[in-house]
Parts: structure tokens; sequence; C-alpha cells
């Protein structure tokens, strides 16, 4: 099994002549094939690097000892009329999944990765340990280790908590909840929101902070702002929740989605000498190496920007520094995201950009309803917002909540990362009949936050 590794041309590459002559079974060994490390393995192996990589059995549902090639894979897509009918729903979600690790499988494969199922854990800066379903352990050697195991939900310490789920279950529930009630206002709780009213069960979402989310207003989901639960409790009609304002909801199911911790716990990493922050993520420098130098993460598992083509941009920026002989950093401004009900954002938020203001801050907005709601009579305005330094002129941040604002975020994105400025938005043609040509069009000024105002929560 054991070669001379590779000579590559990795950044501060702290090997000396000695090291130089060591054997190890793979040039690289990747625990978690998700997002980030299929990826990784797969731009190392096309660089030349012998590669290895291993993933949780799996299962459709993932946990802390089950997973699959592909990792958290929710963008599945279906290419057939559901009908809201949850049976079918969850029988073709699990479909996809299991089409989506055969590509992944293939994928590795074809790059010529090596695939291992099983538990993986870092035994020494150089040394991994697969534990495999059947109990035996298998021991290798590499010159680089990449920790890719992603996150996992976090649940609040609230009496009754275990009769919650998160949304690793929430795609598996047996019966569509026809009463549910959410915990959280981040991107999980609106999507989940969205997804069980527009399949018409009553939904009630709690979160802390104090702003209405008006567009989930508008299809009827029932918002509890500055809210929290206090305790469940199982009755005979389902679980009775009770909230720190004394209101009391009887449910079929309670979704937390109250945010995500890193997978650190099981893989042994402070035994070796990796440094975790508090919250357990991996420590890594911009390059995405911990403080061992054989050692390295990416995607979830780091807490830097918890999104798949992130994931995919700091494993491709990984294989290109330590295989490629290009140290190339992860650049993180002006990434682009979106959820359901179609919202989506990208530089910086009105709050944001007052807060790191060096002067004032110019704010356009434009609402109107798109033609496609007016035709069916939806209720639902399409708002955009474009964020601009007044003294450079540069569009610091967009955002849209509206039909296709995904879409359309995606060409915004493109014109942020080049430095647009407002002038540049403004002699830009719109196109006709369009939403787009809104943010090409917003003319007046809807406010001024002059430098040194209190921040607002816009
Ligand atoms: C419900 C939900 C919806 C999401 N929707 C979006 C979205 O719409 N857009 C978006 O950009 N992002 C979305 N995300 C976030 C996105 O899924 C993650 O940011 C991304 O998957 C991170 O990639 P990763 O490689 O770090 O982790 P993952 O893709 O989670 O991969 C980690 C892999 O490691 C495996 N693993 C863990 N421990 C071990 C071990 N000890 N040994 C071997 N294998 C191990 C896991 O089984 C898993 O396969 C969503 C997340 C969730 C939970
Ligand atoms: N469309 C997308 O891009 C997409 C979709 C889903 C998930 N994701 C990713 O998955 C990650 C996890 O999503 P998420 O929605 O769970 O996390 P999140 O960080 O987006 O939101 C967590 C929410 O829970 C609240 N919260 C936290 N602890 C709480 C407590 N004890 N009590 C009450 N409320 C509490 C927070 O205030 C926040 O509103 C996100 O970081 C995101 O990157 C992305």
């Amino acid at each position: 099994m054991s070669r001379k590794m590779l000579i590559d041309g990795e950044a501060n590459n702290n090997s000396n002549n000695h090291e130089e002559e060591v054997q190890y079974d793979f040039d690289l060994f990747v625990i978690g094939a998700g997002s980030g490390g299929v990826r990784a393995s797969r731009f190392s192996a096309q660089y030349g690097a012998k590669v290895g990589i291993c993933e949780l059995p799996f299962h459709p549902i993932s946990s802390e000892v089950l997973g699959g090639v592909g990792g958290t894979s929710y963008g599945w897509e279906l290419n057939e009329k559901i009908d809201f009918n949850w049976k079918k729903l969850l029988h073709k979600k699990t479909e996809e999944i299991v089409r989506l690790t055969g590509i992944y499988k293939r994928l590795l494969s074809n790059a010529g990765v090596k695939l291992f199922e099983g538990e993986g854990k870092v035994v020494g800066p150089n040394e991994v340990e697969v534990t495999q379903l059947d109990g035996t352990k298998l021991c290798y050697s590499a010159k680089h280790i990449l920790v890719a195991t992603g996150s996992k939900a976090q649940r609040p310490d609230i009496p009754g908590q275990e009769l919650a789920i998160t949304s690793d279950e929430a795609l598996s529930l047996d019966e569509l909840p026809k009463r549910v009630v959410i915990l959280g206002g981040g991107y999980i709780a609106v999507e989940f929101a969205s997804i069980w009213r527009g399949m018409g069960s009553t939904v009630d979402l709690c979160f802390r902070k104090e702003l209405p989310l008006r567009n989930l207003e508008g299809r009827k989901v029932n918002l509890h702002p500055r809210t929290t639960l206090s305790e469940l409790v199982k009755t005979e009609d389902g679980i009775k929740v009770r909230t720190d304002h004394g209101e009391e909801l009887v449910v079929d199911a309670v979704l937390f989605a109250t945010g995500r911790i890193p997978n650190t716990k099981r893989l042994n990493l402070e035994a070796v000498g990796v440094e975790l922050d508090r919250t357990g993520a991996v420590k890594v420098d911009e390059y995405s190496r911990t403080n061992i130098p054989s050692i390295w993460a990416i995607g979830d598992v780091t807490n830097r920007m918890n999104l798949t083509p992130v994931a995919l941009m700091e494993g491709t920026l990984f294989a290109k520094t330590v295989f490629g002989g290009q140290p190339s950093k992860p650049d993180y401004s002006n990434i682009p995201c979106a959820v359901i009900p179609p919202l989506s954002v990208v530089g910086l938020s009105e709050e944001q950009a007052i807060e790191q203001a060096k002067g004032d801050i110019l704010v356009f907005t434009s609402g109107f309803n798109p033609m496609k709601n007016t035709i069916s009579g939806r209720q639902e305005k399409t708002l955009m917002k474009l964020v601009v330094d007044a003294e450079t002129d540069k569009v610091l941040g967009a955002s849209m909540c509206g039909p296709d604002a995904a879409e359309i975020m995606q060409g915004i994105a493109i014109a942020l990362k080049c430095g647009a400025t407002k002038a540049q938005f403004d002699s830009t043609v719109g196109i006709h009949p369009s939403a787009a040509e809104e943010f090409v069009t917003m003319r007046s000024v809807t406010r001024r936050i002059a430098f040194g105002k209190p921040k607002t929560n816009l």
C-alpha cells in the first residue's frame, strides 16, 4: 500500500528533507464525502495526488453515525408534478438522494479516489482510522488529512425537547403534519414554514427577533415575534407547546430550526492537538490549514459561511493550494444566497453597511406587484433594495424578495464582485418586460443615512 509521497507545491510547506523520505499510504485522506470533501478529493486527484476518502454508511436520514456520499443534499429537484402528496414526495426525495449518492460515487471513482464506507477519526497528525459497519477498523497514513465532516442540527435545552424534530427528520415524517410549530427565524425555519404552509398545514413560527417576516404573513403563516418556547408536553392529541408569553398550542410536530453546530465531537481532533473554537468548529488559517500543518479543514465544520457553494469553493482552493502549486485563499466577499419564499441577497445588508460605514449610506428601494401575482390574484409584493456608498457610489449590497429572486441575484452578484457603481447600474439598459429591470431603474434615493447615526434593524 505504501508509496513515496508527492512532492507538491503547497503553501508554507513545513516539510523538510527528512520528511520527504517518509512513505504514506495516501497523499490525502479526506474524512466526510459531502459537498466540500468530494470536491476537494476529486480536484486533488486531478492534480495527481493519491486520495482516499471515507463517508458514514448510507441512510436517507443523516445522524452522527449515518450519512452517505454527497452529504447534506437538500437541493433536490423534482421533475414530476407532485400534487402535494406527502408520501409520494418522501418517496421521490429518497429516490433523489439515492440517485445523487450514485452520481457522487461515480464522480469519485472516475477521478481515481478510493472510497471507504465507515466512520473516520484522526489518530495522529498523519494517521486516520476508519471504523466500518461491522466494527472492523482500518488504519491509513496520509501526508495530508482533510476534515470535511459538516455540521449537525442543534437542539435548545427546553423541557420536552426530545419531542421535537430537526430538519434531519422533517422530510422523513410518515404523515404531513397538519399543525406545526417552528422555532427559529433563519434559513431552515422560513423554508419549512413556506413548504408546510404551501401544503396546507397550519404553521406557527416563533422567533426571537422583532421584525415580522411580512412575506410569510401574506402566506398565512402565524408569526410570533420576540417569542421562544418554554416547554413541550406529549398529550393524547399531539404535542402541547407552551411559549414564554404563556400561549399554548397543540400541534402534530415541533421543528427546531435553531442553527447547526460543527461535526467534530467524535473525530478525536483535540487529542491530536487540533485547535477548536468554543462552538467546536475547527480553527483554520486563510488557506484552510489547522494549527497542525498536515491537517486541514473545509466546509461547515469550520463554521465560516455554511453554504454548499462556499464548501465547494473551499474544497477547490484547498486542492489548488496543496496539490496544484498555487496557494489560493477563498474570497468571502459578495457571496449571494437565497431562501424560499424567494428572498435573495448579496453583499451588505442596510444594517451591516451602516455598521461598517466610513461615510453616508444611500438606500434605494422599489416595491411593486409582479405581473405573475396580479394575474393569479396573489397578495405578495416584490421588494428590491440597493445599498450604496454615498461617497464612492459603489453598490455595497442588493436584496430582493419576490419571484425569481435567486435567478436575478446571481447576475447582480457578478456586478458587485466587479465593484459596480450605482451610476453603472443606472447606465445599464433594462430588459422589458421583466422584474429585474427595476434594479437598473431605481432613480430616487429612498433614504440617506448620515455617518454616525445609530444603527437600524432594516
Ligand atoms: C435543511 C438544510 C438545507 C440547506 N439548504 C441549503 C441551500 O439551499 N443552499 C446552500 O447553499 N446550502 C444549504 N444548506 C447548507 C449546506 O448543506 C452545507 O453548507 C453544505 O452541505 C456544507 O458542506 P460540507 O461538505 O461542509 O458538509 P456536508 O455536505 O454536510 O458533508 C459532510 C459529510 O461528512 C460526513 N461525516 C460526518 N462525520 C463523519 C465521519 N466521522 N466519518 C466519515 N464521514 C463523516 C457526513 O455524513 C456528510 O456526508 C442546507 C443545510 C440544511 C441542513
Ligand atoms: N437556502 C439556503 O441557503 C439554506 C437553507 C437552509 C439552511 N442553510 C444553511 O443551514 C444553516 C442552518 O440553518 P438554520 O436555519 O438552522 O440556522 P440559522 O443560523 O440560519 O438560524 C437559526 C435561527 O435560530 C434562532 N435561535 C438559535 N438558538 C435559539 C434558541 N435557543 N431559541 C430560539 N431561537 C434560537 C436564531 O436566532 C436564528 O433565527 C444556515 O447557517 C445556513 O447556512 C442554507
